[in-house]
C-alpha cells in the first residue's frame, strides 16, 4: 500500500543528528520509507492513503534497547531495605536481588508472566516506543528461560511493536548451583544456549560481568559459545566496578556494553575500534544512587555511539518511561537533547544490530515513527516522562497504545 505522510517537520536522525527537514513529506510503500524530502519537491502521484500530520514534529519510533520487562513478583521490599542503608550488592550476597526475582518468576506461569509483561510494554508503547529489546535472565533454568523468551516473542506477535530477544542466562548464579558457578556456566554453554538458540528463541546473548555475578573468564566462555552458535553478544559491564567487561565485549565485537559507569578511556578506545555501542542506563544509576558517572567525554572523543534505555527491571530500574531516561541522561550525564534522541533512535538500533533497517527516517528503512505535538525536539527530553500527545506508526500502520 502507498501512503503520503505530509504537513510535518521531519527529524530524520540520519547519522545520529537531527538532520531536520522542515515542511516535509514522506512516501511510504508497504511499511517502508520510499521517499522523504521537502513537500514542494514531491512529484504529483496518487496515494491509497494520506496522513496530514498537522504540522507535528516527526521522529523515528523510539527504541528501548535494554529491558528486563518479563518477570514475576516485585522487589519493593528491597527498595525499603536500600532506603535503610543496605546496598544492592549486600542484598544480592544475602540471597536477595536477582535471585529473589528468579524464585518469583519460576513460580509464575506463561499467561500470568505474559499479562504482567504486556501491561508494562503498553506503557512504553504509549510513550512512542516501536521496538523493544527484552531479556530473559530471571529463569536460570532451561524451562524458565524458555518461558521468558516465549513471552517476549508473544509480545511482538500480539502488540504493534518489534521485539528483539536476548538470552541472559548468565545473569546470576541460581540457588541450586550455590558455590558452583563454573558448573552453572557449563550448563549455560553446553545445554541452555544451544537448545534455546536451536529452538529459535534467541536473537542475542548477554551476561552480567560483575563481582556479584560472573567473571570475565566465565563471560568469555559464554561469548565463545554464542560465537559458535552464530549469535551476537552484549554485556552488562563495569556497572558497579571495573572488571574488564568492556574490553571483553569489544574483543568479541559485541553489539553493546551496557551500564559502563566504571568504564575508562582505554575501554572507550577499544569500544570505538570494535564498533561496540555504549548503552547508558540512568534509571539504574539513579535508583542505586550511583556516584560514578559513565565516561561520556571519552565516548564522545573516541566516537563511541551512546544509546539510552529504560533497563526496566524490578531491582535497579523499576521505571516505565524511556522518555524519562532522555531527561535523566541530559540532567545527570549532561548529554544534549540531540544526543538523547539519538540514544533512543539510531544508536539504540545500533545496540541491537538493526540500524540498517531501523532508527532513522531514511529511504529503505521501516516506517516506524511518531508525530509529536511539541514545539521542537528538545521537548522530548524536557518533560520528565509521561505520554506526550502524538501519532504513533509501526511499519507504516497508525497504531494506538
Ligand atoms: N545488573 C544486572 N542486571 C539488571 C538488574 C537486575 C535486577 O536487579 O533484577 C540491571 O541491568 O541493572
Ligand atoms: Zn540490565
Amino acid at each position: 500500500m502507498t501512503q503520503l505522510w505530509h504537513h510535518c517537520h521531519a527529524i530524520t536522525m540520519a547519522e545520529g543528528r537531527y538532520s531536520l527537514i522542515t515542511d516535509a513529506a514522506l512516501v511510504i510503500v508497504d511499511g517502508r520509507i520510499d521517499w522523504i524530502g521537502k513537500a514542494d519537491d514531491l512529484a504529483e502521484q496518487d496515494f491509497e492513503a494520506i496522513h496530514d500530520l498537522g504540522g507535528r514534529w516527526l521522529t523515528p519510533g523510539l527504541i528501548d534497547c535494554h529491558t528486563h520487562l518479563v518477570f514475576g513478583g516485585d522487589r519493593s521490599g528491597e527498595f525499603e531495605q536500600r532506603l535503610e542503608g543496605v546496598d544492592y550488592e549486600t542484598i544480592a550476597r544475602q540471597g536477595g536481588g536477582i535471585v529473589s526475582s528468579v524464585r518469583a518468576t519460576r513460580e509464575t506461569d506463561f499467561e500470568a508472566l505474559y499479562a504482567r509483561a504486556e501491561a508494562r510494554a503498553r506503557v512504553l508503547l504509549a510513550e512512542g516506543v516501536t521496538t523493544l529489546e527484552i531479556k530473559s535472565g530471571y529463569g536460570l533454568d532451561l524451562d524458565s528461560e524458555r518461558r521468558m523468551l516465549q513471552v517476549a516473542r508473544e509480545l511482538g506477535r500480539r502488540l504493534p511493536v518489534t521485539v528483539k530477544t536476548t538470552c541472559l542466562a548468565a545473569h546470576a548464579l541460581p540457588p541450586e548451583y550455590a558455590g558452583r558457578s563454573d558448573d552453572y556456566i557449563e550448563r549455560v554453554c553446553e545445554t541452555m544456549l544451544p537448545t534455546l538458540a536451536a529452538e529459535g528463541w534467541v536473537d542475542a546473548v548477554d551476561g552480567f560481568c560483575e563481582g556479584i555475578a560472573f567473571s570475565p573468564a566465565q563471560m568469555r566462555r559464554v561469548f565463545e559459545t554464542a560465537r559458535r552458535l552464530g549469535l551476537p553478544v552484549k554485556l552488562h559491564a563495569e556497572q558497579l566496578s571495573h572488571l574488564g567487561g568492556c574490553k571483553l565485549a569489544a574483543e568479541f565485537g559485541a553489539l553493546s556494553a551496557d551500564h559502563v559507569e566504571y568504564a575508562n578511556d582505554d575501554d572507550a578506545r577499544a569500544m570505538a575500534a570494535s564498533g561496540t555501542t555504549a548503552v547508558l542506563l540512568p534509571g539504574a544509576f539513579l535508583t542505586l544512587r550511583e556516584t560514578q558517572l559513565p565516561p561520556i567525554e571519552a565516548f564522545r572523543e573516541h566516537g563511541v555511539a551512546m544509546a539510552l534505555a529504560s533497563d526496566l527491571n524490578p531491582g535497579t530500574s523499576p521505571v516505565l518511561s524511556l522518555r524519562l531516561m532522555m531527561n535523566l541522561a541530559c540532567t545527570l550525564f549532561r548529554l544534549t537533547p540531540e544526543e538523547a534522541l539519538a540514544g533512543v533512535t539510531l544508536n539504540a538500533a545500533r545496540a541491537l544490530g538493526i540500524d540498517a533497517s531501523h532508527g532513522s527516517l531514511e529511504v529503505g528503512k521501516v516506517a516506524d515513527a511518531v508525530a509529536w505535538d511539541v514545539t521542537g525536539p528538545a521537548e522530548l527530553a524536557y518533560w520528565l516522562g509521561g505520554q506526550l500527545p502524538g501519532i504513533r506508526f509501526h511499519h507504516g500502520e497508525k497504531v494506538s497504545a
